[in-house]
């Protein structure tokens, strides 16, 4: 069988709060396959954001191991971190984050802007991006010219423009209307499915959930399915 993306031994994490110490993750053993579309679910505060900041490299574990793609994060120097999840990996927020001031082509273009790359690569990457997620048509739109539905399908475009293996997703549909869900759930499941992505993506919706191969739920740190 070939490695798995994602291979989680042991991952805990703990923050100290005052004097008592907070453990939103604990002991976490998790394989994910690559390509796979994998939901998590749980209640507030069980963990789920805290183990996708994990997962994108954004934080680090307290205990245990993390590999992905053959990689063991903590053995990364922060030069060699940074250089791998700008690369490797697309962060997608529940309310986009994207630069108000920017056209959604700007917006997409800025994960770019750092590497060595020509312009003229810079704008045909961007553009496929864009031409990905169905909105070529309003490039040169800023985002309050934009639905929400929308909004989000640009911010997915400027996640996939580095051409990362890994996508997670925090409440990608949770702002938005149901048709407009649907819409986002069914572009992160041809992503899987046509492109490999490999996506984590946390969700409260059951119905967002049963667009993923998989959903886990955790519960006070501790996955119970
Ligand atoms: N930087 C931090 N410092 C201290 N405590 C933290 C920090 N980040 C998270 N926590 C705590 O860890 C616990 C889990 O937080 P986390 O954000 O992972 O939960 P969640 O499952 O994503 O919740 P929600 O569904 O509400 O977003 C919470 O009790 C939170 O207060």
């Amino acid at each position: 069988m070939s490695e798995p993306m994602i291979q989680c031994r042991g991952l805990s994490k703990s923050y100290r709060k005052g004097n008592n110490v907070v453990t939103p993750l604990e002991k976490l053993d998790l394989d994910v396959p690559r390509g796979e579309f994998l939901a998590l679910m749980g209640p507030s505060g069980s963990g789920k954001t805290t183990l996708l900041n994990l997962l994108s490299g954004i934080d680090s574990p307290t205990e245990g191991s993390l590999v992905i793609a053959g990689k063991e994060l903590a053995k990364l120097s922060r030069r060699e971190l940074t250089k791998w999840r700008a690369s490797q990996v697309g962060y997608i927020f529940q309310l986009y984050h994207l630069v108000p001031v920017l056209t959604a082509f700007e917006n997409v273009e800025l994960p770019l802007l750092l590497s060595p790359m020509s312009k003229k690569e810079r704008h045909v990457r961007v553009e496929s991006a864009l031409s990905l997620v169905g909105l070529h048509d309003r490039m040169h739109h800023t985002p309050t010219e934009l639905s929400g539905g929308q909004e989000q399908r640009v911010a997915i475009a400027r996640a996939l423009v580095a051409n990362p293996s890994l996508l997670v997703a925090d409440e990608p549909t949770g702002d938005l209307d149901r048709e407009s869900a649907t819409r986002i759930l069914d572009l992160l499941k041809q992503l899987s499915r046509e492109h490999g992505k490999t996506i984590v993506m946390v969700t409260h919706d059951p119905r967002a959930a049963e667009s993923a191969d998989r959903t886990l739920h955790l519960e006070k740190g501790l996955l119970v399915s």
